[in-house]
């Protein structure tokens, strides 16, 4: 079904061109999902790749003696054709000594091989711990060795910014494909032919950067991780710590409890992580669940969860537990998960009674990891992030902080609390193992293989028409914009969302299935009604899709075609998180539309910075911007103040009328108002008083003539 056909009231459309079509989200195709990458690496990877492929039977012997991950050695190895590609491609400031490009290990890369693969792709990592604790990093390797005599050096007081930030880089060993998780970094074998089930050809880059770092045999480190959104960190995360569970259960056979928690901001991602662990965790012997309320959680280290994640269970959308009646969910038979999934306030009333005892503590779990670590960490979230991570008490803990953006603020609250709680622990600071931060891309930038659209709309109305085109694209084709559904259009409040659904609920046509198509989702919603849409979205039977900030972050609608901004967002991080609900995993043609009102123009620029990098990231010529030099050159640059207040409240004008009011007079709110009646019922309305007022105006002419009709009765809308 053509859904654009059908939106569309003229059928004299012209077809889109096949080429254009492949090009969409929702056709399912992503060509490569690796977003940066040049030649060199090209050759260097299939290089690699294809001498283990040339080995064949030897691949297996080659396990056997699969050396120690060390990401901070530098395996060296004699020259190869190889080497001298990756020679070739570092500047001569990078050449290395005969030293690096001698190895006795054929599996391993050089630094020269490992540096040219992590540039090309644009992963860029580093030890965030002060150089005095790198320096007491415990050593195995010879490698190791040397860099603890560099590290003599860096004690000089000279040593510029520049020196410290060279001497933090490291480069660690890519991975090339997926096959050597389970040849190289020894995972599960089920684990891995769970992972090949998903088909996916190549490792994305946060895939190729971080698996590595934490599959590795040298000391799990904690993880901080930039990467761009629909890159695939799920996958990330998920593999390392199924992995370490399984070695867990084998090590420890008899301690049974949760061993990993996974936190995330909202319950549809929360929800959705679960989804994608079942399909890792099948026959692992590793259980993963979402956090419920009723669920017990605690010290007794037991998770007294229900058993409704068992490996075989559907992966469909969680029904609610909280939503069954008590004595049903008495019935329930209660079981342990390894793996618990949640929102921060849900685990926090679970180990606090709702806040009426002190927290209890959860003494087993290894792995924490923070899914949108830098809005669990916002003040928003703070607080309940931080107590979640004092209750995960055991001395091994690992935590990995995973977002597409991370303001240095976070950086530096996830450095002091490692920090304080090595302290706490009696550990030495750096001593057991590093923080180490892996940036793919440009930090903080939104992906390059979308287009960005951002458009002067001038007033509310404005927004509406240039929303209404949209919605029939026969209208639109007159504007340069053709956007496709499904797509999630975003507005700053719950009231607004549900006002622009209720103004567009009749804009679709019948038989294209008329105001079904449309939705809302927002958080006032109950569990159940938000499953139900997310649900339906998913399934293709919902296309548009209002909603607030609740959907974006995190959530993988692979196939949708675009977002459209109808409220700009309250920050540069949220415009990131919203378009990168389109273009995931490498697909090309999602487009992203932000209208912009007068009220806005103060707000705009970083949006528009954002649009900027993203296109320079793109590359391309100059007169293929849509964001030219005169308009950043024009739009007024923010104050900090207003830029924290913007990100708390977003446009004052735009917040619900009684937040608002309080504030003004109401004048400009009640401008910026969206109607809560449909335009179809609007039209239907002012039809209906222009009715009556002409019948008025009858009547009295008639009166006033002497001719006046006893019925009254009204003979019906005149369309
Ligand atoms: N190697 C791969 N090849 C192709 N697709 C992949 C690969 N890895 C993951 N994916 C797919 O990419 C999509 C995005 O993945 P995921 O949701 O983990 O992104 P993310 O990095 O967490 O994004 P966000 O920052 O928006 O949360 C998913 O549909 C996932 O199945």
């Amino acid at each position: 079904m053509d859904a654009f056909r059908l939106l569309t009231r003229s059928t004299k459309l012209k077809p889109v061109s096949s080429a254009t079509d492949s090009r969409l989200p929702s056709t399912g195709k992503a060509a490569n999902p690796q977003l940066f990458r040049t030649a060199e690496s090209d050759n260097l990877e299939s290089a690699k790749n294809g001498k283990k492929r040339k080995r064949g039977a030897a691949v297996q012997e080659d396990e056997e003696d699969v050396p120690d991950l060390d990401f901070f050695s530098s395996n060296k190895r004699p020259a190869t054709t190889v080497t001298e590609i990756a020679a070739a491609t570092v500047g001569d400031d990078k050449k290395v000594s005969a030293q690096d490009v001698a190895s006795d290990d054929e599996d391993s890369m050089d630094e020269v091989e490992r540096r040219t693969i992590l540039n090309s792709h644009k992963i860029k990592v580093t030890d965030m711990r002060d150089l005095e604790e790198i320096r007491t990093e415990p050593t195995s390797t010879k490698d190791s060795k040397k860099k603890k005599k560099k590290s003599k050096k860096e004690e000089a007081p000279t040593l510029s910014k520049k020196e410290q930030k060279r001497a933090r880089r490291l480069f660690p060993e890519p991975l090339l494909n997926f096959k050597e998780l389970r040849s190289k970094y020894k995972i599960s074998s089920r684990l891995a032919e769970n992972v090949a089930e998903q088909g996916f050809t190549v490792p994305t880059e946060v895939q190729l950067g971080t698996l590595p770092l934490l599959l590795g045999k040298s000391s799990e480190p904690d993880l901080l991780v930039v990467a761009p959104t629909g890159s695939g960190k799920t996958l990330s995360f998920l593999i390392p710590v199924i992995n370490k569970i399984v070695r867990h259960h084998h090590s420890h056979p008899d301690e049974h409890g949760i061993l990993a928690l996974v936190v995330a901001p909202t319950r549809e991602l929360a929800s959705q992580i679960v989804n994608e662990g079942r399909k890792l965790v099948a026959g692992t012997g590793v259980k993963i669940t979402l956090m419920r309320k009723g669920m017990r959680v605690g010290d007794d280290s037991v998770a007294d969860v229900l058993d409704e994640n068992s490996e075989e269970s559907s992966g469909s959308e969680d029904e609610d537990a909280e939503n069954k009646p008590a004595k049903e969910r008495a019935n329930i038979p209660v079981t342990k998960s390894d793996i618990l999934v949640t929102t921060p306030l849900m685990l926090v009333n679970a180990l606090s009674a709702n806040r009426t005892t002190t927290m209890a503590t959860l003494p087993l779990v290894r792995s924490l990891v923070m899914d949108e670590a830098d809005v669990l960490l916002d003040p928003l979230f703070r607080e309940q992030t931080l107590d979640i991570w004092k209750a995960c008490a055991h001395p091994d803990l690992r935590v990995g902080l995973w977002s597409a953006t991370m303001g240095s603020n976070i950086e530096d609250l996830t450095k002091s609390t490692i920090k304080e709680r090595l302290e706490d622990l009696g550990q030495k600071p750096g001593e057991p193992h590093a923080l180490l931060r892996l940036v793919v891309g440009l930090k903080d930038s939104a992906i390059p293989n979308i287009d960005h659209k951002l458009v002067y709309a001038a007033t509310e109305q404005g927004k509406l028409m240039g929303l209404r085109q949209l919605l029939r694209p026969a209208a639109a084709s007159a504007s340069d914009i053709r956007l496709r559904p499904p797509f999630l259009i975003f507005t700053q409040t719950i009231p607004r969302a549900v006002a622009l659904h209720s103004e567009l609920k009749y804009d679709i046509p019948a038989e294209a299935g008329g105001s079904s198509r449309i939705a809302v989702l927002h958080s006032d919603l109950s569990d159940g009604q938000r499953s139900d849409i997310m649900r339906d979205f998913r399934k293709g039977e919902i296309w548009i899709l209002v909603t607030t900030d609740l959907l974006a972050r995190g959530v993988d609608f692979r196939g949708i075609n675009g977002v459209v901004n109808y409220d700009i967002p309250n920050s540069a991080a949220v415009y990131v998180h919203r378009v990168g609900r389109t273009g995931r995993a490498g697909r090309e043609g999602g487009i992203a539309v932000t209208y912009y009102t007068k009220e806005d123009i103060p707000y705009v620029k970083s949006i528009a910075n954002i649009i900027d990098v993203s296109e320079k990231l793109r590359g391309g010529e100059e007169g293929d911007k849509s964001i030219q030099k005169w308009l950043l050159d024009a739009l007024p640059n923010l104050s900090k103040n207003s830029k924290k207040d913007m990100k708390r409240h977003g446009v004052k004008a735009r917040q619900t009328p009684r937040l608002a009011d309080k504030e003004d007079d109401g004048k400009g709110a009640r401008g910026m108002r969206i109607s809560t009646k449909s335009g179809f019922e609007r039209r239907l309305e002012n039809k209906k008083k222009g009715a009556i007022a002409a019948s008025r105006n009858r009547k009295a002419a008639a009166a006033a003539s002497g001719n006046v009709s006893d019925t009254g009765s009204w003979n019906g809308l005149d369309d």
